[in-house]
């Protein structure tokens, strides 16, 4: 059969099954996470904390397993800049000091530092509280300084958008799933119902322009063009209503949460104004470490891989969890950024150059059932039978 799969990450206890791409310089990965509730997954979740920070993130003094952000009132994040002033090689990133500094979370995540992209009053820090409802959540500029934050031992995990019931799939973050060693260990999905704020006393009409994240603008579309505004994107939507409240711009709106409008002093001029009212985000949490997958509950495992060139290579590929009655619940594809194009020649016609794609895939199983191993291993083994033919 010629089914060549290449799995990029993907990891069992057997030894016969342990698989990578060494190009993307990645170490094999589980990415299993349970995704039935957050009270099951939370406590086979091996969390470890640095100790508490005591000042800000300097790049000078890296060598301490203090670093954090120093809360002097105004908001802080963690910033790429910031971040990447940190070691380069992740092996000799500090270590928590003893066993005694090491603390498990407790269930209700009152010892975790958790990051996320944005500032107070940003969905995704809601996310994370829905979490880890005591954690300490701790603002990041970006996604990929959210990745950084954990890879550096700033935070114990990170909660990241991946993925809209309006607007789609998050790219970007499944892109940096791929640049970091971290794994998923959990997911939390969020209703997201997005209110209209204006500076106080102003009113809907007087609105021309309207600031937030390009998610939220797009998860609006149809209300934001009635209402005939310009849409401006912001970096996270509690950034926008941040704006408009310090810009004092009586014309000037922003899309986000009601939380947000306390936070930052907004009236709510409309609520409920995303397209489809059943509007829902799915975070993934990232962690350092691995959860131990078991057969105790229900899993899902994430994988992602490259296909040989060919018909039905996909639909070949997908039967190894078909034939074992695995569900999938995800399919996404990307272009291979490093090697985006593949050449085919087509003998008579000369050569034609295609896309190559990466196939992320989520699925019903933890790694430690039986059927998972086999239907990973078929796809392995077949790329094997491939070498050998
Ligand atoms: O801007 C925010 O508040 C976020 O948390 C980001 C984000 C996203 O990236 O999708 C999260 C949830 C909503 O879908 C809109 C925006």
């Amino acid at each position: 059969m010629a089914l060549k799969a290449n799995p990029i990450w993907g990891y069992a206890k057997a030894p016969h099954f342990h698989v990578g791409v060494p190009d993307l310089g990645s170490r094999p990965r589980v990415f299993s996470l349970d995704f039935r509730g957050l009270n099951k997954w939370e406590c086979c979740c091996v969390g470890v904390s640095a100790q508490t920070p005591q000042r800000a993130i300097s790049p000078v003094e890296d060598e301490k397993p203090t670093h954090g952000v120093e809360s002097s009132g105004a908001i802080q994040r963690l910033s790429d800049m910031e971040l990447t002033g940190f070691h380069k090689d992740l092996n000799l990133l500090p270590k928590p000091l003893s066993a005694t500094e090491l603390s498990s979370p407790s269930c209700d995540g009152s010892k975790v530092r958790v990051a996320y992209q944005g500032i107070p009053g940003a969905y995704s820090e809601s996310a994370a509280r829905k979490a880890y409802p005591k954690c300490e959540t701790v603002p990041c500029e970006q996604f990929e300084a959210a990745f950084k934050a954990v890879e550096l031992w700033l935070v114990d995990k990170a909660v990241l958008p991946i993925e809209n019931s309006v607007g789609g799939s998050i790219h970007r973050n499944y892109d940096l799933l791929l640049r970091h060693r971290l794994h998923i260990v959990g997911e939390v999905q969020l209703v997201i119902n997005h209110c209209l704020l204006g500076l106080p006393g102003v009113r809907k009409e007087e609105l021309i322009r309207v600031l937030s994240h390009p998610q939220a603008l797009a998860q609006c579309e149809m209300t934001l063009s009635n209402l005939g505004m310009v849409r401006v994107s912001t970096d996270d939507t509690a950034g926008a209503a941040q704006i408009v409240s310090s810009s004092g711009e009586r014309d000037t709106g922003a899309v986000a949460s009601a939380e947000a409008a306390k936070i930052y002093g907004l009236d709510i001029l409309s609520e409920k104004i995303q397209d489809d009212d059943d509007n829902i985000t799915r975070f993934l949490i990232l962690a350092r470490e691995p959860i131990i997958a078991g057969t105790d509950r229900p899993y899902k495992t994430s994988i992602v891989f490259t296909l040989e060139e060919g018909p039905g290579m996909l639909f070949k590929a997908l039967a190894v969890f078909a034939l074992r009655d695995i569900n999938l619940t995800k399919i996404e594809s990307r272009p291979q950024r490093k090697r985006p194009l593949r050449i085919v020649d087509d003998s008579n016609k000369g050569s034609a150059k295609y896309f190559d794609y990466l196939f992320y895939i989520d699925f019903e199983a933890s790694m430690a059932e039986e059927r998972a191993q086999l239907a990973l291993g078929h796809l392995q083994v077949s790329f094997l039978i491939l070498h050998d033919m």
